[in-house]
């Protein structure tokens, strides 16, 4: 049976340990670490040898199994996840050596579909009691919110709270969860991301709360949402090789949070064959610095194109530590990582529409930087996989103009247009944030 520890436990004892409905509940562990596996199911090379053709529910259903084995039947899983993983993510190519993996065809246009669908349907199933409220809490800088919004919407027995940074998420991204109301209430905050994902950990640390109110945390720092973000990496290795291609490519991870990379390094451990990673940060750089220096050194986020990747504090820091067994050197063999500005990114974005015909999302322009600027370091015959974690539609008023006006039309962004925005106002402040949650519990 797999069970979870948190990482601020050195050497965690039986007692010490959770089964994963609990994780999933308390989001945060009471202790303010975040939970991680004693143990990794892997699979054999042959399975991962001969997935050519597994949809990415099929894939779903079989990586997941033995994660949920006390909790799903094989029937309960296989309707939650072809439920939830109903849509694609195409490995597109853009030259011989560069693919990127298209993540945004779920319902809100970004990668974080994959998980929050997965996890408000496992929510519902292994959480809610009747007559009881789950309150989820999100911080977003933009997708998240999103995603959980449409993923969580008209939930019965669950309230969804979404803290954003006022001023600093895109227009559109701010339409997708300030619109829709019931039972999803957007804290619009006056400070920065880090502030939101701030308050939200303070909450769960907070005994009061804690005991008054049922809460949840729909962002990564809950392990429900790292394990159906493995799912994708597998539908990649089975077009690799539906393409007949390398299948030990670099996967560069435009990254903030650290979440998406967590489960590149989990599915790694699973047994994904992986010619290593590389994670892509904006202007935020406190992992790339870390990976320089040898210390983590968290820092205020600052305001860049990318937006949905501004932290300086990236929550699955810890978490990574723990899964290469806290050494530098193992990490260092697993994990590049580069910092690339905001000219760099709009030139990105401009050069591979000239070059190319495609268009990338700030984010994934992110990731394409950093992989032209340091391919060379690889052997010729390295392919990489770029994850293209949200569709341009979302970024067009910060996307170069000449590329912005070939963004195809996004029926579903467009209705979003129309729609009026409902939002608290809040300081970035806990006691604010409190009053606002016990006023509801
Ligand atoms: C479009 C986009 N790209 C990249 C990221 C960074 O992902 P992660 O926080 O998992 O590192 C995010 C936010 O999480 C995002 O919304
Ligand atoms: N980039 C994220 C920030 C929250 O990250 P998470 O992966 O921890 O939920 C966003 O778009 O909201």
């Amino acid at each position: 049976m797999i069970l979870y520890y948190s990482t601020r436990q050195t050497n965690p004892k039986p007692e010490d340990h959770t089964i994963f409905p609990e994780a999933l509940r308390l989001g945060l562990a009471p202790d303010g670490g975040l939970y991680v596996p004693d143990q990794i199911p892997k699979f054999p090379p042959e399975f991962w040898e001969n997935i050519a053709g597994m949809s990415v529910s099929e894939l779903g259903r079989v990586l997941l199994r033995p994660w949920f084995e006390d909790d799903l039947t094989d029937v309960e899983l296989e309707t939650l996840v072809d439920d939830a993983l109903n849509f694609d993510a195409p490995l597109v190519k853009l030259d011989e050596r560069t693919y990127v993996l298209e993540l945004f065809h779920g319902p809100t246009l970004a990668f974080k579909d994959f998980a929050a669908r997965t996890m408000g349907r496992l929510m519902a199933k292994l959480l809610r009691k009747p007559g009881e409220t789950l309150h989820v809490l999100t911080a977003t800088s933009g997708d998240t919110g999103a995603a959980v919004a449409d993923g969580f919407f008209g939930v019965e027995g669950i309230q969804v709270w979404v803290l954003y940074p006022s001023g600093k998420v895109s227009p559109l991204q701010e339409k997708q969860f300030t619109t829709l109301g019931g039972n999803v209430t957007a804290l619009e905050v006056d400070g920065t991301f880090d502030d939101c994902q701030r308050l939200v950990k303070h909450a769960f640390v907070d005994k009061k709360l804690r005991k008054r109110m049922n809460l949840t945390s729909a962002n990564s720092i809950n392990i429900g949402r790292l394990l159906p973000q493995m799912v994708y990496y597998a539908r990649a290795v089975a077009q690799l090789q539906e393409k007949k291609l390398s299948n030990k490519p670099v996967y560069v991870v435009p990254s903030g949070n650290f979440g998406n990379l967590t489960a590149g390094i989990l599915a790694l451990h699973m047994g994904m064959p992986a010619g290593g990673f590389f994670a892509a940060t904006n202007k935020n750089k406190t992992f790339v610095d870390f990976l320089e220096s040898g210390r983590y050194e968290p820092r205020p986020s600052t305001p860049t194109i990318s937006n949905a990747m501004d932290v300086g504090d990236p929550s699955n820091f810890d978490r990574i530590l723990d899964l290469f067994n806290k050494d530098l050197d193992s990490i260092l063999s697993a994990v590049l990582a580069d910092s690339v500005n905001d000219d760099e990114t709009r030139a990105t974005i401009l050069q591979t529409w000239k070059d190319f015909g495609y268009i990338a999302d700030p984010h994934t322009a992110v990731g394409l930087k950093a992989w032209q600027r340091r391919k060379s370091e690889f052997f010729d015959t390295t392919i990489a996989i770029v994850l293209a974690t949200a569709h341009p539609a979302k970024f067009a008023d910060v996307m170069p103009e000449e590329v912005a006006q070939h963004i195809p039309d996004t029926p579903a962004l467009e209705k979003l247009r129309k729609r009026t925005k409902q939002a608290i106002p809040m300081a970035a402040d806990f006691e604010a944030f409190r009053k606002i949650l016990l006023q509801h519990a």
